[in-house]
């Protein structure tokens, strides 16, 4: 069900439309659509071109591009869209288990599972100007109470916002009647496409612990500048700040993920033995991933019956490159040309002063 897009009034009445948003429930500007293999789609589209796209099978958003209409996120050639089979790309949702963290299969199993969109959630407190997005929800069935013997609601909304930048908030209320509490574990297992691996560079985690899945879980410490990629990752950093830049050199591309009730960050590139080994993954395609995970792995959350627990994920890609050690957008070095061009207007500013100087005297 598509709503009608929104009209595009002036801007007086848009701000206006803007503020009485404000009270009133937002109506979703989404389409749904048939995508591979049949799955339904959810496709969001934004100002200026901007769009993301969100299966219905697993809540799992596998595309996400810029007003450029370059694909920000990476899906393999190779994904399986058939369930029970994870799609291997996006952003799989991991719930209410990350990784082998418990005993269930690997990830939980709200990325194997077909949500449904919701139509009338509970009120979210929403910037205004976001007018795409779309909110999903999942409860366990009767096979997964037997697996996970738990009742939930997970909702997870969607949002396009106006510069493009794409959010996810997930909202897990525990719905047991026996009241009991349950504990799990969650990850956004966020696929970025990246130009050359070796060319990218993650600032933020500089001298966190982490447990290295590749060493037993260990725990260790990250040295102290910023992370580079020349082999096989898997590391679950603890207690990683809020925001994370993955710096792509070669696209001077910089994206910007904050993450909100997500304490730990884990980075993962399987490389080229690993990439060989996995059906739905190509040979060469760990040159053009890195997977930046915001999560709660070492500390599992628990609710009561009757709480809810809401994770954020956001994301911005930012034309540029950083200094190194800041991590604030608004303090990026403009790029060469930018520099050039505000020397240019110096110097044309300068010759109309003299022109006018010699007028006047
Ligand atoms: O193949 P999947 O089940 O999607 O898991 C892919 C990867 O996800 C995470 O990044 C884990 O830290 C890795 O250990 C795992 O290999």
């Amino acid at each position: 069900m598509a709503a009608p897009p929104p009209s595009s009034p002036s801007p007086p009445a848009a701000a206006a439309a803007a503020a009485t948003q404000q009270t009133q429930p937002q109506t979703p500007f989404y389409e749904l659509v048939k995508g591979n293999s049949g799955l339904e789609k959810v496709l969001l589209r934004g100002t200026r071109g901007f769009s993301a796209e969100v299966y219905l099978y697993g809540a799992q958003v596998t595309s996400w591009k810029n007003d450029h209409a370059e694909e920000l996120l990476f899906v393999s050639s190779k994904a399986i869209f058939k369930p029970p089979k994870a799609i291997r790309g996006g952003i799989p949702i991991c719930f209410p288990q990350f990784g082998t963290h418990g005993n269930l299969e690997q990830h939980g199993f709200a990325r194997n599972r077909l949500w449904t969109i919701d139509d009338n959630p509970p009120p979210l407190p929403v910037n205004p100007a976001i007018k795409s997005f779309v909110d999903l929800i999942l409860r366990p069935s009767d096979e997964d109470l037997k697996i996970w013997p738990h009742s939930f609601e997970f909702r997870l909304r969607v949002a396009l916002g106006p510069n493009g930048d794409l959010s996810l908030t997930s909202r897990i209320r525990n719905t047991n009647t026996d009241g009991r509490s349950f504990s799990y574990t969650f990850a956004y297992h966020t696929y970025f496409s990246v130009s050359d691996i070796s060319e990218v560079r993650v600032e933020g985690l500089e001298t966190m612990d982490y447990l290295d899945n590749l060493k037993g879980k260990e725990r260790f410490t990250e040295q102290g500048d910023a992370i580079v990629f020349e082999s096989e990752i898997d590391k679950v950093y603890l207690a990683a700040p809020s925001k994370i830049a993955i710096i792509d050199h070669e696209k001077k591309r910089t994206f910007v993920l904050t993450k909100e009730g997500l304490p730990d960050a884990v980075v993962w590139n399987p490389w080229d033995k690993k990439a060989k080994a996995m059906q739905d993954f190509g040979d060469g395609e760990y040159k053009h991933m890195l997977c930046v995970e915001p999560a709660a792995v070492e500390k599992p959350i628990t609710l009561k019956p009757g709480e809810e627990w809401k994770g954020r994920l956001a994301l911005s890609a930012v034309p540029s490159s950083y200094c190194s050690g800041q991590l604030d957008p608004l303090k990026t070095v403009p790029p060469a040309s930018t520099l050039e061009r505000i020397i240019s207007l110096v110097n044309e500013f300068d010759q109309w002063t003299q022109a006018i100087r010699a007028l006047v005297v």
